[in-house]
């Protein structure tokens, strides 16, 4: 029997047993039997590396976004919209075969944006090209899930299940489940909140069924049995996704609007090109992407071309800015003049702890560099208002 045909069964059983006290714990490890099975799945065929078939894209940019949906929803209209670069759109299903790259240009950042094929139910199982379309909306920061606002709403669940079968967790936060793994000692299960959906008899069979006989566990939330299962296996992916509406000018406008107010989502019309930079911003601004313009000492910083960080990849503290400009300048670095949103009084003087926000601008002075740096400098520092764009882009920062 395949993997898939074994989850099935299971999935079937589940479905025939009645959910009660008596069935907790058989239902508990029927799930993390099938948690195993889809851990299984995900593994590429032996000799190949996995993703392949030409959805290799090279990552490129500040970020990569990823369009998943049905086919026919309006993704290759809405790429060639946004980036400029030609995806062949038409009416009939599955007219984009590979995975194709634009580049969208906002906010002096560049961000990757991948047109993909078209999934359906069964995606997870390997159904159409489902299995690559996951592995390249896995290496991407965020997911636009793009709905035809004139099909079923039952579009958003479905597509919600399929990426759920392969470890993706949209929109949500990781379970506050301390779990390790030990060498001794037995299972230590504690908590530190009620718990209403998970024991420690169900904890330990959980545990059981994925052999583990040593660990420390601690529940820090009534978590469910599920999000267990998700820290065990310890592969999840937590990405933001947007649900983006297309088609909203076949629809009528109470529609529209019931759809415009649920959680994390837009609606847009790539034919009349409705609320595309309203997509855009919202887009950019669930990247968490964060600017900073590097001021050479004495000299205006260069607003066209901002070191970009993010608070998701790698953070955004002065060391990272440091690191993103030469790995050796976390050596050499004194400290850092820093104007902007993060700073308490402008130019605020940090350390490599320091959080920055969007739009800082960070002088670096190095060991070597006491020299030019008087006392005078704190002097002539002005306090404006708490926005650098009209601060610094206005008024030239005093040096
Ligand atoms: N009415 C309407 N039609 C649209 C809109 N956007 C796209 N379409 C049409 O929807 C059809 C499918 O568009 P595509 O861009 O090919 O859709 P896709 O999601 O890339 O489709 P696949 O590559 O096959 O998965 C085309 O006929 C488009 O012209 C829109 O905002 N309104
Ligand atoms: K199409
Ligand atoms: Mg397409």
């Amino acid at each position: 029997m395949g993997i898939v045909e074994k989850i099935k069964e299971i999935e079937a059983e589940m479905a025939r047993t009645q959910k009660n006290k008596a069935t907790e714990y058989h239902l508990g490890q029927l799930k993390a039997k099938i948690a195993k099975l889809r851990t299984q799945l995900l593994e590429p065929p032996k000799g190949t590396s996995g993703a392949g078939d030409g959805f290799e894209v090279t990552k490129y940019g500040h970020g990569r976004v990823a369009l998943i949906g049905f086919p026919s929803v309006g993704k290759s209209t809405l790429l060639t919209l946004l980036t400029g670069t030609h995806s062949e759109a038409a009416s009939y299903e599955f007219t984009t075969l590979t995975c194709i790259p634009g580049i969208i240009h906002y906010n002096d950042t560049k961000i990757q944006l991948l047109d993909l094929p078209g999934i359906i139910e069964g995606a997870s199982e390997g159904k159409g090209r489902g299995r690559q379309v996951i592995a390249v909306s896995k290496s991407s920061d965020i997911v636009l899930m793009v709905l035809d606002a004139s099909k079923s709403e039952g579009h958003r669940q479905i597509l919600t299940r399929e990426l759920e079968a392969v470890g993706l967790r949209l929109n949500k936060r990781p379970p506050q489940i301390y779990f390790k793994k030990k060498k001794t000692g037995g299972i230590s299960f504690n908590s530190t909140a009620q718990l209403t959906h998970v024991d420690e008899k169900l904890c330990y069979q959980i545990l059981h069924e994925y052999k583990i006989h040593n660990a420390e566990i601690l529940f820090r939330e009534d978590a469910t049995v599920d999000d267990l299962i998700d820290v065990i296996e310890g592969n999840r992916k937590y990405m933001k996704c947007i649900y983006v509406y297309n088609k909203i000018d076949v629809v009528g406008i109470d529609d529209v609007d019931r759809l415009a107010r649920q959680p994390n989502s837009i609606v847009i019309s790539c034919n009349l090109k409705l609320n595309l930079d309203r997509l855009l911003a919202k887009m950019w601004d669930e990247m968490g992407l964060v600017r900073v313009y590097t001021k050479p000492q004495g000299q205006q910083p260069d607003y066209t071309d901002p070191c970009v960080l993010s608070s998701d990849r790698g953070g955004c503290t002065v060391e990272a800015f440091c690191n993103h400009i030469h790995r050796n300048l976390v050596k050499q670095i004194k400290y850092v003049l820093v104007w902007g949103t993060s700073a308490k009084h402008n130019p605020q003087t940090c350390g490599l702890s320091h959080i920055l926000e969007d739009e800082d601008v960070v002088q670096v002075v190095k060991n070597k560099d006491k020299q030019g740096e008087g006392r005078g400098r704190f002097k002539s520092h002005t306090t404006g208002p708490a926005r650098i764009s009209d601060r610094v882009k206005k008024v030239p920062l005093k040096t």
